[in-house]
């Protein structure tokens, strides 16, 4: 490790070390590592069919650490580290509010945020404005994901919103890339600071949730056709309840109820944002660099929309259908995902569960190990993908290619029963926003001018140690950095440019 501190960025996420430990010691597809007393002893799965029945069949728990770094932003219930019966109940709750038919009732509210996103390029690019494209687009998906989940406009783009404040806050204040620094870690503010953002956070989410349910327990739900999270949530009380929506209106939520709907509401809200504002920003940085991919995704866009780019925003509200047809735009997704994957997995060994070394054929335990289903690792390893493994190549994605997409190696949203619930939310979202701003604009990456925002008041500007040094891996300037989930460092400062269309 301490070869690390001085040859990667000193911020680096932890979750490429796997990655710099198997290149420098050619290390087999599953080992052991013990970081006492930083962490557990772990067992790193680079080998997409362990990973895959680790994933599937495994019944292993998620792990401990997972529960302590997301109860701040998901309370003690959420969706992520719940397990057994109350896991399956309210992942039941919500499917049907990640299914493709009501996220296409959806399409036109997300086209009118990333309108709004679209308007806010237009003054950047307009005044010339440096700005950082995380922070931009953690607004953007914030907006979206209230509306899709719980009918709530945030309206976080132009305004300052009370929740968006303090769910950046309290994700300022999670362990993150400096927390190898001890005093980092023990911060006394720490616990008080999660208390306190965790109470407003609550009152928040609360007062929707209590509004949804005095006019919800009015009306017939059954009339209501659209599978929103919050509605699916509150018909699930009234169904255990025995409330059948017409009859008396005294019924009064049960504090156990409501506090797992918030905790889950929040978590929905917190994973719905964070991993897809940043994979939006790797797209546009990767499209920025590779010329080629760029020409090929504006030319699909204008196939599929037509070539005025002010049009699409319409018929994409009045046919929403026609984002199924973007086949080169999902590559490109899939691409910068495996690339740059904000997520994995972490789970609990357990007794009598051994992993086949590959190499050896020996029986490895897992009882007592923190299981490290490594997407990154996975994601870039030359075995698995070739020897262009670190090259932004979205043909990989093609149909006409799927036969050479190793199987199982390609897990952002990982696998099995508790994947990912709103990965097709997520890939609806990013393509909407590249059909709608990338004819518009160029948007490149501005590492170069990054001190000119040192005092623009952002959660990423305080960390000044983190420029110094080295400041790439694998030759990327905008290399991954660990803030909630992995992100692009510093944000992305980045400029906007119109284009003449
Ligand atoms: C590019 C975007 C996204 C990526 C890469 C991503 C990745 C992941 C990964 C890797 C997991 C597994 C976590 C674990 O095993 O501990 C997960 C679970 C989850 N994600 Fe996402 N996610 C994305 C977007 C979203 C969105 C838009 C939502 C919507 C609210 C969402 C909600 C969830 C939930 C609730 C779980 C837990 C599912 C369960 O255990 O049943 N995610 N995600």
């Amino acid at each position: 490790m301490g070869k690390y501190r001085q040859t990667k960025p000193v911020r680096v996420h932890p979750h490429l070390f796997p990655n710099f430990l198997t290149e420098d010691y050619d290390l087999p597809p599953v080992y052991y590592v013990d970081l006492y007393p930083l962490s557990s002893p772990l067992l790193v799965i680079h080998d997409p069919e362990i990973a895959q029945d680790i994933a599937a069949n495994s019944g292993m728990k998620k792990h401990p650490t997972l529960k302590d770094y997301i109860k701040p932003l998901g309370g003690e219930n959420n969706m992520i580290t719940m397990e057994g019966a109350a896991w399956k109940k309210w992942r039941s709750i919500f499917n049907p509010g990640f299914s493709s038919s009501y996220l296409m009732t959806q399409v036109p509210a997300i086209v009118d945020c990333v309108l709004d996103f679209a308007s806010i390029l237009d003054e950047y690019a307009e005044k010339n404005k440096l700005f950082r494209l995380e922070e931009a687009l953690t607004r953007l998906t914030i907006d979206i994901i209230g509306k899709v989940i719980i009918d709530h406009d945030f309206k976080s783009q132009r305004s300052r919103n009370a929740f968006v404040e303090l769910i950046r806050a309290q994700i300022a204040w999670l362990p993150n890339s400096q927390s190898l620094n001890p005093f980092h870690i023990w911060n006394p503010l720490r616990p008080i600071m999660y208390w306190l953002n965790t109470r407003r956070l609550d009152a928040y989410i609360g007062k929707i949730l209590d509004d949804r349910f005095s006019t919800h327990s009015a009306t017939d739900s059954k009339s209501r056709k659209q599978k929103i999270s919050i509605d699916l949530a509150l018909e699930t009380y009234f169904k255990e309840n025995n409330h059948n929506a017409t009859g008396p209106d005294n019924l009064v939520m049960d504090a156990e109820f409501r506090q797992y709907a918030i905790d889950n509401f929040k978590l929905l809200i917190f994973a719905g944002h964070d991993t897809t504002s940043s994979t939006v920003c790797y797209a546009y940085h990767l499209l920025s660099k590779s010329p080629s991919a760029l020409a090929a995704i504006r030319a699909e866009h204008d196939a599929v929309f037509g070539t005025n780019p002010l049009a699409a925003a319409e018929i994409l509200k009045n046919s929403p259908h026609l984002i199924n047809k973007l086949e080169y735009t999902l590559a490109v997704v899939r691409e910068v995902l495996r690339l740059f994957p904000p997520a994995s997995t972490v789970r609990i060994g357990r007794e009598g569960y051994f992993v086949k070394d590959p190499v050896t054929g020996k029986m490895l335990p897992t009882e007592g190990f923190l299981i490290w289903v490594h997407a990154i690792g996975m994601h870039r390893s030359p075995r698995l993908w070739g020897p262009d493994v670190h090259s932004f190549v979205p043909e990989r994605f093609l149909p006409e290619n799927s036969s050479k997409v190793p199987p199982n190696a390609w897990r952002p949203f990982e696998k099995g029963p508790r994947n990912c619930i709103g990965q097709e939310l997520a890939l609806l979202e990013v393509k909407i926003i590249l059909v709608l701003t990338l004819r518009m604009f160029d948007v490149r990456a501005a590492y170069g001018e990054l001190d000119k925002l040192s005092g623009d008041g952002s959660l990423w500007a305080k960390d000044k140690a983190g420029r110094k040094g080295v400041q790439e891996t694998w030759g990327e300037e905008a290399y991954q950095v660990l803030l909630a989930s992995a992100k692009p460092r510093e944000g992305m400062p980045a400029r906007a440019r119109r284009r003449e269309f």
